[in-house]
C-alpha cells in the first residue's frame, strides 16, 4: 500500500472493487487516491503504519489503519477489516435503494446526485460497466449492467481461435476504422462501451431532460474522451469518505 510519508493523514479510505482495491487518504476536502491489486497478489513488503494517535482508525495486519471501508459483494471475511467499520447500502442516504444493489452503485449514485443536487445518470466503467440512474429527488431509479473492457477483451481472447489478449492501458489513438487486430479491439470494445453509455444517457433525458451525465472507473478516462465528457474517478471514494469522515460516525 502507498501510504502517505508525510504527517499522518486524517483518514484513510478503502473501496474493495471487483477486480482492484481502491485507496483514499486525506480528509474529505482534499483526497489522494489510488488502486492496486488485491493485497492477496501482492503481500505487502514493508511492516503497516502504526494507527494515528487520535484513533480514527483501526490497525490491521494487512491494511495498516483505516477509518471506513466498502466492499462489493461478501467475500472478503479473510482480509481481516473490521465489520464495525465497514459502511453498508443502510448508510447511503438514497431512496428507493433495493438490497441487492451493488455498494459501488449505491457510492456513485449518492455522490453524483448529492454534487448535482438533480437528477443523474452515472456510468462507473470498472469490471462490469454499471449504469445508475438517481431521479431529482435523490432516489434509485434503475439502471443497467455490461461487462467492461477487460472483462470483455479476456473473453474475445479465451472464447476465440485466433483473437490475441492485448494489454490494458493501451493508446487508443483516435482512429475509428484500424486496420491492426489489437488496435480494431481496443477502438471496438472502448468505443461500444461509449455508444451504450450515450444511448443510455439519451433515453433517461427523455425521462428527465435535467439528468446529468456522470462517468467514473477504470475505464472512465477513455470513455470520458470518446463522449466528451468529464470522468471523475474519485466518485465512490469521495462519497465513502464523505459519509464516514471519521471512525465508527
Ligand atoms: N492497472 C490496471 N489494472 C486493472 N484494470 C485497469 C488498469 N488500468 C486501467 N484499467 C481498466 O480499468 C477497468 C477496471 O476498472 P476498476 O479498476 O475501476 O475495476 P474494479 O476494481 O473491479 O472496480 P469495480 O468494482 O468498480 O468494477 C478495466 O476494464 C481496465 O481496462
Ligand atoms: C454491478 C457490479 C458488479 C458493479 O461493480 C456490482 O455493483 C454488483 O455486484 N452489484 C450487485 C447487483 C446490482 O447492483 O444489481
Amino acid at each position: 500500500m502507498k501510504a502517505s510519508e508525510g504527517p499522518e493523514p486524517a483518514g484513510r479510505w478503502l473501496l474493495i472493487g471487483n477486480s482492484r482495491w481502491h485507496w483514499a487518504e486525506g480528509g474529505a476536502e482534499r483526497l489522494r487516491c489510488w488502486s492496486e491489486p488485491p493485497p492477496a497478489a501482492t503481500p505487502p513488503k514493508a511492516p503497516p503504519p502504526a494507527p494515528p494517535p487520535s484513533g480514527a482508525g483501526m490497525a490491521d495486519p494487512i491494511t495498516g489503519w483505516i477509518t471506513a471501508w466498502a466492499a462489493v459483494g461478501p467475500g472478503v471475511a479473510a482480509s481481516g477489516l473490521d465489520p464495525r467499520t465497514r459502511l453498508t447500502l443502510e448508510h447511503v442516504p438514497l431512496g428507493n435503494l433495493p438490497p441487492w444493489l451493488g455498494i459501488d452503485r449505491a457510492l456513485v449514485g449518492w455522490q453524483a446526485w448529492s454534487d448535482s443536487q438533480g437528477p443523474v445518470l452515472v456510468a462507473d466503467a470498472g469490471t462490469a460497466l454499471s449504469l445508475t440512474r438517481v431521479d431529482g429527488a435523490g432516489r434509485f431509479a434503475g439502471g443497467r449492467l455490461l461487462a467492461g473492457a477487460a472483462l470483455q477483451w479476456r473473453a474475445l481472447a479465451e472464447g476465440t481461435v485466433g483473437l490475441p489478449a492485448i494489454p490494458l492501458n493501451g493508446p487508443l489513438d483516435g482512429e475509428p476504422w484500424p486496420e491492426r487486430t489489437a488496435e480494431a479491439l481496443r477502438t471496438g470494445v472502448l468505443r461500444g462501451l461509449a455508444a451504450a453509455v450515450q444511448a443510455a444517457w439519451q433515453e433517461a433525458l427523455q425521462v428527465d431532460r435535467r439528468c446529468g451525465l456522470w462517468i467514473t472507473g477504470g475505464d472512465g478516462p477513455a470513455l470520458g474522451a470518446l463522449l466528451g465528457q468529464p470522468c471523475d474517478g474519485q466518485l465512490a471514494l469521495r462519497a465513502l469518505a464523505g459519509l464516514r469522515p471519521e471512525r465508527g460516525r
